[in-house]
Order: structure tokens, then sequence, then C-alpha cells
């Protein structure tokens, strides 16, 4: 594997971008060595700049379900681009987009879109906290809503690869509404509840958890969340921005039947482009503002061409329907970690819902934070680096999820298996 030329270009990269990044686990930190410079992408694949090949798992952290530079989304974005890229004033694709969310989830009359993740899920709990009149939230430990203040702690993704807690810079004050409860721990939820008895507004959850690695929550979990929810009346956030028309076109709240007060959004939505939205029955948008007093805004969004690259992301998985052939790639996956770690007496347990993926390196079954922390990352480092040797680009942290593309073909699913069975030989030889 050739690296001169990522080598020479993090070099530069270092010097003017903090860590040579825009977002912390790019910089490949927990797996050491130098992260690759992507070139560019063109269907299941990504190129670096050293002329790599990588059958691309990481798809940008979600949005790039179709694959990279899909030629009808290509074409649309292209077309909208002619047109002007922003306006300050609404352009009928922000309408067609919210349209196509509202129509396909149950529980969303209206949506406001903003820019990233990050401030559809802020914003969605002070709507949370405005409609109810009460500051405390609940979170789960182990799940990643962004970086704003209030959610900073006991999070996953960037924060569990580098093993940090909570982030420096934030007050103590910013979260001391924010209460952690155990992700598929029911008895965790009622403590926190009956110890701020009437003053919690919402919970916050990722329905599939996909940043401390990919974990399921149980269905008796669900279903008791939902009634503790109900009966002290705390509004449910289900947290979508990953999970958002992953697993089927709509949300992972059908599939595991947790039904959202709000809901949050980002990436697929978007497509690529940069995205975020929030949306829930009329009674409760109408507190946003311009109808309410809770006060959210952005010069950029529902910016034209992520509304453009959204709507023909959705409209092509629609048409697509690529949701039965994820099924099929993840079981083929799931059964070749297996019988190469039986192989090569490696402890893996994979985690896996439609196309989000984790395999752990860990003999204990991974339900929570806890014992996704469990998983041995220095095994999961081997793994990786002889991953990208065999072209298979990974997120390069034990607490992320593998995403599927619509693109992926069957050879890349038998290099991507040939791939596994050499890096658990690798994981053997240098562990055991
Ligand atoms: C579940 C979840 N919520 C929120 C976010 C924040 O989104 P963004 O990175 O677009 O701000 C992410 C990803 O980063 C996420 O996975
Ligand atoms: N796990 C994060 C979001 O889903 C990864 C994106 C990032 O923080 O760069």
């Amino acid at each position: 594997m050739k690296t001169q030329q990522s080598k020479t270009l993090f070099d530069k990269a270092q010097q003017y971008l903090v860590g040579g990044v825009n977002s912390p686990v790019r910089a490949f930190k927990s797996v050491g060595g130098t992260p690759i410079f992507i070139e560019k992408g063109n269907g299941s694949k990504i190129f670096d700049v050293d002329g790599n090949a990588y059958v691309d798992f990481v798809q940008a952290y979600g949005p790039m379900i179709l694959g990279h530079n899909n030629e009808t989304v290509t074409k649309q974005v292209t077309s909208a681009l002619q047109d002007g890229y922003a306006f300050g004033a609404t352009n009928e694709k922000e309408v067609q987009l919210a349209q196509i969310v509202c129509e396909t989830f149950e529980t969303i009359d209206k949506v406001r879109f903003v820019n990233s993740g990050t401030e559809a899920v802020f914003s969605a709990i002070r709507l949370a906290r405005a409609y109810t009149g009460k500051d405390k939230i609940i979170k789960f430990s182990g799940c990643y809503h962004g970086h704003a203040d209030t959610l900073l702690v006991a999070a996953g993704s960037g924060l569990a690869t580098f093993n940090m807690p909570s982030s420096d810079g934030v007050p103590q004050d910013a979260v001391k509404h924010t209460l952690i409860a155990e992700y598929n721990n029911i008895e965790s939820v009622k403590t926190v509840i009956e110890n701020n008895k009437g003053q919690i507004a919402a919970l916050i959850i990722e329905p599939i958890a996909g940043n401390m690695g990919c974990v399921l929550p149980s269905p008796q979990f669900i279903q008791a969340l939902q009634q503790v929810a109900k009966g002290n009346q705390i509004l449910i956030i289900v947290d979508e921005v990953m999970t958002g028309f992953r697993s089927k076109f709509g949300g992972a709240q059908d599939l595991i039947g947790l039904k959202a007060d709000i809901t949050t959004f980002g990436k697929i939505i978007g497509g690529g482009f940069p995205v975020g939205a929030y949306g829930a029955r009329d009674e409760i948008m109408q507190k946003v503002a311009p109808l309410g007093n809770m006060y959210q805004a952005g010069t950029l969004s529902g910016n034209p061409i992520s509304m453009a690259c959204g709507i023909a992301t959705l409209q092509t998985l629609q048409q697509s329907n690529p949701y039965p052939q994820f099924e099929k790639h993840g079981a083929f996956l799931e059964k070749a970690f297996y019988e190469s770690a039986e192989k090569y007496g490696v402890s893996v347990q994979v985690n896996r819902f439609g196309s989000m993926l984790t395999p752990f390196f860990t003999a204990e079954k991974v339900v929570d934070f806890t014992s996704a922390s469990k998983a041995n990352t220095e095994q999961f480092s081997t793994f990786f680096w002889a991953m990208m040797e065999k072209g298979i680009f990974l997120p390069p942290s034990q607490f992320e999820s593998w995403f599927l593309s619509a693109v992926m073909t069957d050879e890349d699913l038998e290099q991507t298996k040939l791939a596994i069975d050499y890096a658990m030989e690798q994981v053997a030889k240098a562990h055991f």
C-alpha cells in the first residue's frame, strides 16, 4: 500500500488545520498511522491520492447510501447549481423535500431544515423545553447527538474513540440539566425519572445506536421506554440523523416500534451536502418561530443545493428500494466475520441492523456502552490496517458503524470477505 502522497499532504494539513483534519475521527488517532487523503469517489469505491482504491464502508459517516457520484443525483445537483445557490428566501425545493419527509413519517406534520445534525438536535431539545416548560433531559450513555454543549456528556463517536468522558470548554452549568441513563436498561431510566420527578422535558435516543459502534435496543426496552415516557409526560426525541432512510424508506423508529414526539435528521436527507432537520406533529411545531416563541434560524438553512441533493437521493432510494439487498449483503458479511473469527480463534461480536454494522473484538454480547467499551481496541487497530491493505476503507475506530451502500457489488463483497479472512489472521498472529 503506497502512502507517500497522503503523508506529504497530511504534513502540510497539520500546518494549517487543527490536527490536519476538520473532524477528529478523521485523524486515525486511535488506530495509529497516517490518514489517507481522498482524491475522488465513484460508485462503491473511493480513491486516495496515492492511487489506492478502497471499497468504501465509511460513506462520509452515512450520507452516501447511493455510493459516490450517483448519475441521477449528480445531474440534479448540477442542474440546481445553474439556478443559484442561496437566496435568503424560500425555494420550492425546500417544500418538496419537506413533503417527502412529512408524508413518509407518520409522527411528523411539519419540518424545519437546518445545516447539520448537531443543529437539528440542539433545536429539537430547545423545542422540547419550550413545549413542556421543563428543563431537564435524559440522554443515553454512548449515544452521540452532535457537539452541542448540553449533549457532550457520556457521548459516543469521537469522544468514545479518544476516551474523553466530556469536552473541555463546556461549563458545568450547560450540562447540569443533562441526566444520563444506560442504553437497554429501563431500570436506569426509571431511577433517573424518580430522582427528577416532574422536571424532565424529554429523553433523546438513537433508535439504533451507531456511535458506540452499532448497538440494537431490545424490544422490551423500547416498549418499556415508551410507557415510562408517556406515564411521566416526557417527550421522546428520536435522533434519526444516522438511521433516517438507512434501513427502510423511513425511520428506524417504525422498525423498532418507537413513536417519536420529535424526530431529528441529517446525513441521508442531504445526500452528502450539509443538512439537518427536525420535525414533529403540528401541535409541537407550532411553538417554533415565526408561529411560536421558540426561536431558531439559519442563513443557509434549506439551501437549494442540499435540498436538490436530498430530493434526488430520497427519490432514487424510493424507486430503487435497496433495502432487501442491504439485508442480504449484511447477512453475507456477518457470516464471513464469524467464520473467519472462528477459524483463527478471535472473539468477535457482530452487531448489525440492516445496512449498519460493527464487529466488536470481544467475547461478551454488546448491548450498551459498558459492554462496547470492553472491546479490544488494539485488535481492532490491527484488523483495520489489514483491511486497508486489502482495499477496504472502514471507520478508523471501534466505536463507529460501518455502512453498506446500494451500489456494492457481489465482487466488492467477495473482496471484503477475503479481506476479513486475511485481517482476522493478522489479528491472531499479532495478539495470540
Ligand atoms: C445520531 C447522530 N446525531 C447527531 C449527529 C450530529 O450530526 P452532524 O455531524 O451533522 O452535526 C450525528 C453525527 O455526527 C449522529 O450520528
Ligand atoms: N460518528 C460521527 C457521526 O455520525 C462521525 C462523524 C464525525 O464526527 O466526523
